[in-house]
């Protein structure tokens, strides 16, 4: 599957829509460069992959797979690496026990998932298969920061073409529901470690009896990491829930819940199993005892409860009778009734907000009726910009599409930068009790008393990504002469000890008067209030901030994030290029196999590839890669002038109608362009055939959509297969090979 050689380029093997777009696209890639003596090798960081890799000795010699993970990790920490990094799964626990179960009916013999291990081998099985949980690929492939923003070419073609958006009226009872207090906001403590702190420092639960547990030791903590620590009270989470509940049910709206439980993997799974636990309150009251014996684990979502008590009538009796008295619930999909409490992975708040917000405030309950909503988001860290964002809207209507100017951002992430409620610092208290953070030196960091079933959460940001990040910002500020943010609450803990590295760095550089700090509510009413007069702002935030702004303002802005340009300059100099800033979009995979029609949009792919070809000049000194690079560019613009973009209907020109384009187009450059005439020449032909067959290419697209198309597997499917559907035109595939 995978090849050790030492490519130019490393394209990333993924999941679900991208994957399929790539059965498409990378044989086009590959002809190109190699045109140009540009190698393009792959490396398999899909959650299948993934599974496997981990579990050598269950698989034979043919089966086995190398964690390309791994080596892709140590290559982003080389000045070599030049990846092109298309979204991944990160699998909530539904969705790694699915593909569990396809890999075993394939007929690998790995383990099962374990719910609840009891001997060596299913701990040892449940080990591994956590490390493959949530979001496990971006931390350790993101050796640098995030610059996300729309090419000045898509910005244009989106104020051209305006998508639609839905009204915002101001008597809309839509709205943000938060915790008033309790929650990770509330009890945040943050300090930046002293050289004299530095070491390997431990997390410890000390019980009202004294006993100390350790939870976690050898934690390294780096002079000049900023480390904080903090929880959110059960107590105060369940009763919010139940009032947020109630109070849904007398504005007469739909709830709805909004978390991140694939980044925040370990925190925002507890805190969704909460608000199924909320929901469904009187079943449990009355059934607690029979759940348990069923194994039911809220964290999973309502989808997996349904399944454990469906034999059950009694239980489902008692579901029905709570389901009626309860407000209408947002739905994930309403022909399917599935719910927002299905699966803690339906409903990602980065994508799930904008998505409300697009459409005016409004979401879809069982019956499929349109309406308002309370967006229910526990923590208020974030949920001030959502609310900050409603607010605006309901009083200034929807943002006009046509004059809006762009929100830019740069993301602290390197180096698992804020990587909350994720790593192995987070907790659940097992009873009353103390945790803290002891260092190496012996003293005590931060120290909370904590209550049974509290969710602990610490996490860092080190000294060199900070200092990365702050230069980063002055590039793109003195590059574009922005209005530029820092998005930083000096009330909250964290953002405190972050401003006091930002302030004395600009002031340093001479520009503390180009840049603004403020907080994330205020910030957003700031640059709302800038791109509604068509000017354009860079929000320098964290790492969370990066994440839900760079789904907020392209979905927008542009009607999709799937359209950004989304570089991560790695620190030690290498260049690592994402591919739009969203994700894998499952429905769209379900569309290709009942009407083969693929929707999925590839510019963040195009953008992505015309910078790793431009970074590979750079770095390498390759004059025939910049020329690629820059047809590439015209191609991208191609795509945009020509509106080749994926239709999102079947019978339709889809994905692969948009790539036959590309090729096209970049043929046509590059045979046209004067730099380097061994190129021209040898696009020449091709761009001819491109051109000669357009009729034969496009007829042949258009008749393998309509029947369903058979790709061998979800997670894992058959690479024949999926060539076979995704590259149906004999004449294309003629002329690319
Ligand atoms: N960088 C990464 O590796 C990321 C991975 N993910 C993963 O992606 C999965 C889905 O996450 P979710 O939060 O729903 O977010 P997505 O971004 O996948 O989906 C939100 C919606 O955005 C639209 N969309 C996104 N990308 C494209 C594209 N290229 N072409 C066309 N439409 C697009 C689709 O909406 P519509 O069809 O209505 O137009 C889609 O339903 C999860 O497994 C998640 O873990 C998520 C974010 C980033
Ligand atoms: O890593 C993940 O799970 C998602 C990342 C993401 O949403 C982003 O980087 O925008
Ligand atoms: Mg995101």
């Amino acid at each position: 599957m995978t090849e050790n050689s030492n490519p130019d380029i490393l394209y990333t093997i993924v999941d679900e829509a991208p994957e399929l777009a790539s059965a498409s696209f990378l044989p086009i890639i590959r002809k190109f460069a190699a045109a140009a003596d540009v190698s393009v090798g792959t490396k398999d960081i899909s959650l299948a992959g993934r599974i496997l890799s981990a579990f050598p000795e269950n698989l034979s010699p043919e089966q086995r797979q190398t964690d390309d993970l791994a080596e892709l990790g140590e290559l982003v920490k080389t000045p070599d690496a030049n990846v092109i990094k298309l979204p991944n799964i990160s699998a909530s626990v539904p969705q790694l026990v699915a593909a569990i179960e396809e890999l075993q009916a394939q007929g690998y013999d790995i383990p099962s998932y374990p719910e609840e291990p009891t001997t060596d081998a299913e701990k040892d099985a449940r080990a591994r298969y956590d490390g493959l949980k949530g979001s496990a690929v971006n931390p350790v492939l993101r050796e640098g920061n995030s610059d996300r923003r729309a090419a000045r070419a898509v910005k244009n073609y989106a104020q051209n073409n305006p998508h639609s958006m839905g009204a915002w009226t101001g008597d809309s009872k839509t709205k943000v529901s938060s915790m008033a207090e309790g929650d990770f906001y509330a009890n945040e403590k943050a300090a930046t470690i002293t050289a004299a702190q530095a070491g390997d420092a431990k997390i410890e639960f000390v019980g009202t009896d004294g006993a100390v547990t350790v939870l976690k030791d050898g934690w390294s903590l780096e002079a000049g990491t900023v480390a904080d620590a903090t929880f959110m009270s059960a107590a105060a989470l369940s009763s919010f829930l139940a009032e947020a509940i109630a109070d849904t049910k007398a504005d007469g709206t739909m709830f709805s819940l909004h978390l991140k439980a694939t980044m925040m993997k370990v925190s925002d799974p507890i805190i969704f199993g909460h608000a199924v636990k909320a929901w469904l309150a009187p079943v449990f009251d009355k059934f607690g005892a029979e759940l348990e014996a069923l194994g039911v684990n809220t964290n999973s979502g309502m989808g997996d409860l349904l399944d454990r008590v469906a034999g059950n009538a009694d239980i489902m009796a008692a579901i029905e009778a709570v389901t009626a008295e309860r407000p209408a619930m947002y739905m994930v999909d309403s022909d399917k009734g599935i719910t927002n409490l299905h699966v803690p992975s339906d409903v990602i708040i980065d994508a799930s907000m904008p998505a409300v917000i697009r459409a005016g405030g409004k979401g879809w309950d069982a019956a499929g009726n349109k309406g308002d909503t309370n967006c229910v988001i526990p923590d208020r860290c974030y949920a001030t910009i959502y609310d900050e964002t409603i607010n605006f809207f309901k009083a200034n209507g929807a943002l006009d599409v046509t004059t809006a100017g762009s929100v830019a951002n740069v993301g602290l992430m390197a180096q698992k930068a804020e990587e909350y409620g994720s790593h192995p610092t987070t907790f659940e208290a097992p009873a009353a009790g103390t945790i803290r953070v002891v260092l190496a030196n012996g003293e005590t960091l931060h120290a909370h008393s904590v209550e049974a079933g509290d969710i602990w959460r610490a996490c860092t940001a080190k000294q060199a990504p900070i200092e990365n990040w702050i230069e980063l910002a002055l590039d793109r500020q003195r590059l574009t002469g922005s209005e530029a943010i820092f998005w930083l609450d000096e009330n909250r803990a964290h953002d405190a000890e972050l401003i006091k590295y930002v302030k004395p760095a600009l002031e340093a550089a001479g520009k503390a008067d180009l840049f603004q700090i403020m907080a994330p509510r205020e910030a957003t009413a700031q640059s709302l209030k800038t791109i509604t007069a068509g000017k354009d702002s860079i929000a320098i935030t964290g790492n969370v901030l990066r994440d839900y702004l760079t789904d907020l303002f392209p979905i927008l802005e542009l009607g999709t994030s799937a359209k950004m340009l989304s570089i991560v300059k790695l620190m030690q100099g290498g260049g690592l290029f994402e591919t739009g800033a969203g994700g894998s979009a499952p429905k769209h995979v379900q569309q290709l196999v009942e009407q083969n029609h693929l929707r999925w949009d590839s510019m963040g792919e195009f953008c992505a590839l015309g910078e790793s070809l431009k970074f590979l000049a750079d770095s390498k000194d390759n004059a025939k890669a910049g020329v690629l690079g820059a047809a590439a560019e015209v191609a991208t613009q191609g795509i945009l002038d020509n509106n080749k973009s994926p239709s999102r209907k079947v019978g339709e020109p889809d994905n692969r109608d948009s790539h036959y384009w590309f090729a096209r187009y970049w043929a046509e450059a590059l045979a046209a362009q004067g730099d380097d005439a061994d190129l021209a020449a040898e696009f020449a032909p091709i761009a001819k055939a491109l051109a000669d067959g357009e009729e034969a290419i496009l007829a042949e697209l258009a008749t393998a959509q309509g029947p369903a198309a058979d790709i061998g597997g979800y997670f894992h499917p058959s690479a024949e297969l999926k060539a076979k559907v995704m590259r149906p035109s004999g004449t294309l595939n003629a002329i690319i090979g």
